[in-house]
């Protein structure tokens, strides 16, 4: 699945290396806006591999919009027709012209919508920016669980869903039994479903036909209000700051406006505006109905979030102003947070601007200074979800070359203290002694499981490991069930999915959204080695798992932690009450006894090595520990853990 920042970063590249073409592009002259009758704004929503990048593709080829690839994409003639590809695979909205059965000719925008639930309230933002939805079905395998997930994001957003199903070509597709299970599943009408193979270009003027016919058009008569559009996406460029991808929802937009944001109060000129071709073509004007994307010299990301209204600056001035934000908007909301060091400590500067400047292309990503006797200096990292997570830590090792080394994942705790003080814990370090503390809740969320029917028991059994409250149970077609679950989202990020795919052999797929907070019986788990507190190991876990979860780690810890010229014990330990213990025997670990006593230059150098591996331990009190004990906890905790661990 495409990640997120992949997207946006993807576009942000094609168009910062294009910006200097860009700022020779010539501003053609003026033109009317589109009709609101001739404009369709539609995103196309999947699960998974189910086609939709390949379908966006067929439609940006059939309207002309890019040229017809050969048949195999990877044998594509030119580095032009390769980057035009990587663009479209990648961008966020295309505008296509197509001339429709009934001779008028119609603007249609592309709208993408990212894939994955961490970044669901993205999804929810770009589909507000739409009237219709092509929903792509595989029709070999059959709705999946984020299929049900996308076509509620849409219901909730009133969008008219056309059903695709897609790849018929294959021999194992069974586009009627499909249709059956959609209508049956998904309530959606499946008699007009369009059966379709975008991998053979089947069916593509029936899909372009049916949103010509069935996508409503923006609503007539908006053009005549103050302006407002919707963010819906933005991305950081280094030449042109901020680009901020919009749908004009009112009003009407002009090159040269002053513009403000009207949640976070900034104000800006509108430098340019354009409309993506899927090239960038800059235009003078954008009116209600019409999707583009706008740049000011917005400095920061922060100040064009996605969500955000922007209006004219006159109007949001105004007493009282003119214009009320458009509904809905939210502050990026982190679900899991994690600790961030680095494997090299003395980069720490390098570190935080790596940070800054990710966090300019990222406006989710929250994080603030922390620093641990064992591991250094560092931060506390807020991430939308475990997706989220990764992808930053693949673009902070990758894009900056940093080695990081990350604490285990957390969620945020809302505790209650006896002084009646609500406050949120996403740390460890930050967890109140237990005599202080009235009450606990843990966040919760409902997932989704779609799983082969001989899979239900095992798979409800590690639901109830979890934690889990069964919600619902109903057959999902072709001998599989939907299984519907509350569950404690520290569950979901410690080992879940792993455990899923193993107990259902691969074959579940499953979907989450964050619901709401449920009283939890949350303890912090702390661990001592030779009776020092080791701050980095310490965790927040369920009581009735603290005993299984203590003896885990501190079993693990005595095989991580070599042994010293002393006997260690370790312990896990809820406050005072020590509840496992292990030790780790007293050696003088002589790495030259091998090589007896002849040859000097292999002694040296496993000497060095040994000294090397110190370098990168870290001391706990007497007690030198390598990094990788301090990631030990992350197969530990939850439900999934053993078979997480252990296949
Ligand atoms: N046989 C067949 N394969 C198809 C068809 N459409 C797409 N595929 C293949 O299915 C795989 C997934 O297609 P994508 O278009 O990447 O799917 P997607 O839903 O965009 O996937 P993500 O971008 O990863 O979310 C690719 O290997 C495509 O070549 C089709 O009509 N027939």
């Amino acid at each position: 699945m495409a990640a997120r920042r992949g997207l946006s970063r993807g576009l942000g590249r094609a168009l910062s290396s294009r910006s200097a073409v860009l700022r020779a592009a010539k501003l053609g002259p003026a033109e009317a806006p589109p009709a609101e009758e001739r404009i369709r704004n539609f995103c196309i929503i999947a699960h998974v591999d189910h086609g939709k990048s390949t379908l966006a593709d067929r439609l940006l080829e059939a309207t002309g919009a890019i040229a017809t690839s050969a048949k195999n994409a990877q044998v594509l003639d030119t580095m032009e027709l390769e980057r035009e590809r990587g663009i479209t695979i990648k961008l966020q909205a295309a505008r296509m012209t197509y001339t429709a059965a009934d001779g008028h000719a119609y603007i249609l925008n592309l709208i993408d919508t990212p894939g994955h639930v961490d970044f669901g309230y993205e999804v929810e933002r770009s589909l507000q920016a739409c009237e219709g939805a092509i929903l792509v079905v595989d029709a070999s395998q059959g709705v999946e669980a984020q299929t049900i997930a996308v076509v509620q994001s849409a219901r909730a957003q009133g969008l008219e869903i056309v059903p695709v199903l897609n790849k018929i070509d294959l021999p194992t597709a069974q586009p009627d039994r499909v249709a059956a299970e959609v209508q049956a599943i998904l309530g959606l009408d499946c008699t007009r479903a369009i059966h379709a193979s975008a991998k053979e270009r089947r069916g593509i003027g029936e899909i372009l036909e049916a949103v010509v016919a069935r996508v409503p058009p923006p609503r007539a008569g908006s053009r005549a209000r103050p302006l407002r559009c919707l963010v819906f996406d933005s991305s950081y460029d280094a030449h042109r700051g901020v680009i901020a991808s919009v749908r004009v929802v009112d009003g009407a937009l002009r090159l040269g406006d002053r513009i403000a944001f009207l949640n976070s109060g900034a104000e800006y000129e509108a430098l340019e505006l354009g409309v993506l071709v899927p090239h960038a073509r800059p235009v003078h004007s954008l009116a209600a109905g019409e999707v583009g994307y706008v740049c000011g010299a917005i400095r920061a990301l922060a100040d064009a979030k996605v969500g955000e209204t922007l209006a004219h600056a006159a109007d949001a001035r105004a007493q009282p102003p003119r214009v009320a934000p458009l509904p809905g908007y939210r502050e990026p909301r982190p679900m899991v947070f994690c600790g961030l060091f680095l494997h090299d400590g003395d980069r720490f500067e390098l570190l935080r601007d790596s940070l800054a400047k990710l966090a300019l292309n990222d406006a989710s990503l929250v994080y603030t200074a922390e620093s641990s006797l064992a591991l250094g200096s560092g931060f506390r990292v807020g991430f939308l979800g475990l997706l989220h997570m990764e992808v930053v830590q693949q673009r902070l090792e990758r894009e900056y070359g940093l080695e990081l080394v990350m604490t285990a994942p957390s969620v945020a705790y809302r505790v209650t203290t006896t002084r009646g003080e609500r406050i949120l814990v996403d740390s460890p370090d930050k967890f109140p002694e237990q005599s202080a503390i009235a009450s606990v809740e843990e966040p919760f969320c409902a997932v989704e499981i779609i799983a082969p029917f001989d899979c239900t028991g095992a798979l409800m059994e590690l639901c109830q490991e979890a934690r889990g409250e069964f919600g619902n149970m109903q057959p999902a077609g072709d001998g599989r069930v939907l299984l519907q679950y509350a569950l404690p989202l520290g569950e979901v990020i410690s080992g879940f999915f792993d455990s899923l795919k193993s107990r259902s052999r691969g074959y579940a797929s499953m979907d989450y959204a964050p619901s709401d907070y449920r009283a939890a019986d949350i303890v912090k788990l702390d661990v001592l080695i030779n009776g020092e507190r080791a701050a980095p190991l310490a965790m927040m876990v369920h009581r009735a798992a603290a005993q299984a979860t203590g003896r885990r780690l501190a079993a693990r810890l005595k095989e991580l932690i070599p042994r010293q010229q002393f006997r260690v014990p370790i312990q896990a330990a809820l406050g005072a009450k020590v509840i496992a213990a292990e030790h780790i025997a007293a050696l003088r670990k002589d790495v030259t006894a091998k090589c007896y006593g002849g040859d000097q230059s292999r002694k040296k150098k496993l000497l060095m090595r040994q000294a090397e591996g110190k370098k990168r331990m870290k001391e706990i009190g007497r007690v030198s520990v390598p990094q990788s004990a301090f990631m030990a906890c992350l197969s530990l905790r939850g439900a999934g853990s053993e078979a997480a661990a252990g296949g």
